[in-house]
């Protein structure tokens, strides 16, 4: 039997700016928030198996039920069954470099590079837009992982408006503290009530709603974006922890990398409109 294999990276996203307008009523944020991605990220490995069984390789910390990859795969076998699709089982295993709970949305990413690459070695039955449907019950930052260009994202994250943006490079950096998306979004100190974009706006102009809550709670992430700060425009991504330095080339962002304090973990990577998990897997929007 012949038995695909296949790999694909899971890349970082970074949120430019993310601002909170309101909050509906099931307790979920809507936000208006500018999506890149990084040329930096997990990689995952599928192999086709003989039988039907998805089998993960163990991640620290995190059970096997709950691992987005498995809950992923299992939610796309379970909608070929629906529909009468044939579909086969799968060994995955991961190369995990992206910081959990880091605001950088590695999970995300890992649950969109499975179905992305699983829809391709079962035949594609399923459009971008059914995946990134199936996809948004597994975590708000999914679909754009999907969609997989740079985006405007309004709704909860999921309504996605293409963007072209200028590549720039990033110093990304995580302060070494776990951060619960959930807690931020709880906190009632969270500012919600932004107005929504002018017509027209610069990403320089704009902000994250999160951080001041985020700084004054973690004094880790405040003392990352002072130091960032130093150097080039700075911000923090998602819910944190991480936050990053955006520079013209990648001299100067290496520069400030040999500089950076040891207790904190940081990378480089250049942003990308194309997501390169699309790229890897030879997907066109
Ligand atoms: C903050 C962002 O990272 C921005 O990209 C995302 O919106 C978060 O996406 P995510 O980690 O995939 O989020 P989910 O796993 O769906 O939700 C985690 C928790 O965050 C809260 N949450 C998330 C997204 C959103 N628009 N409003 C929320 O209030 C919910 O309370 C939820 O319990
Ligand atoms: N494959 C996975 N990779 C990372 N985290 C996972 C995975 N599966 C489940 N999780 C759980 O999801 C939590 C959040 O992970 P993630 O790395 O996506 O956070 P994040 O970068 O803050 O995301 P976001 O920017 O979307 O808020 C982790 O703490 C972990 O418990």
């Amino acid at each position: 039997m012949n038995l695909e294999t296949l790999s694909a990276i899971a890349p970082a996203k970074l949120n430019l700016f993310l601002h909170i307008t309101g909050r509906r009523d099931d307790g979920y944020h809507e936000l208006e928030t500018l999506f890149t991605f990084l040329n930096y990220g997990d990689t995952l490995h599928f192999k086709e198996r003989p039988d039907q069984e998805i089998v993960v390789a163990p991640m620290p910390g995190v059970a096997n039920s709950d691992n987005l990859i498995y809950r992923a795969a299992r939610m796309l076998q379970q909608r070929y069954e629906e529909l009468g699709y044939a579909h086969k089982g799968v060994d995955i295993s991961i190369d995990k470099v992206l910081p959990m709970g880091g605001g950088v949305g590695g999970g995300s990413s890992d649950a969109a590079t499975t179905l992305l690459a699983l829809n391709k070695m079962w035949q594609q039955r399923l459009s971008l837009a059914q995946l990134a449907e199936l996809g948004v019950s597994l975590g708000a930052d999914v679909p754009v992982f999907i969609h997989g260009y740079s985006a405007l994202a309004r709704g909860i994250g999921e309504q996605l408006h293409t963007v072209e943006l200028p590549e720039r490079w990033y110093l990304v950096v995580h302060p070494q503290v776990h951060i619960s998306t959930a807690a931020v979004f709880t906190h009632p100190d969270l500012i919600r009530d932004s107005e929504k974009l002018p017509e027209q706006w610069q990403v320089a102009e704009q902000r994250n709603d999160c951080e001041p809550l985020v700084k004054k709670l973690y004094s880790e992430v405040e003392k990352t974006l002072m130091w960032l700060l130093k150097y080039a425009p700075s911000r923090m991504t998602g819910t944190g922890a991480c936050c990053f330095a955006e520079f013209e080339n990648e001299q100067a962002a290496r520069n400030a990398l040999e500089k950076l304090p040891e207790k904190w973990h940081g990378f480089i990577a250049k942003n990308l409109n194309k997501s390169p998990a699309h790229t890897a897997l030879g997907l066109e929007k």
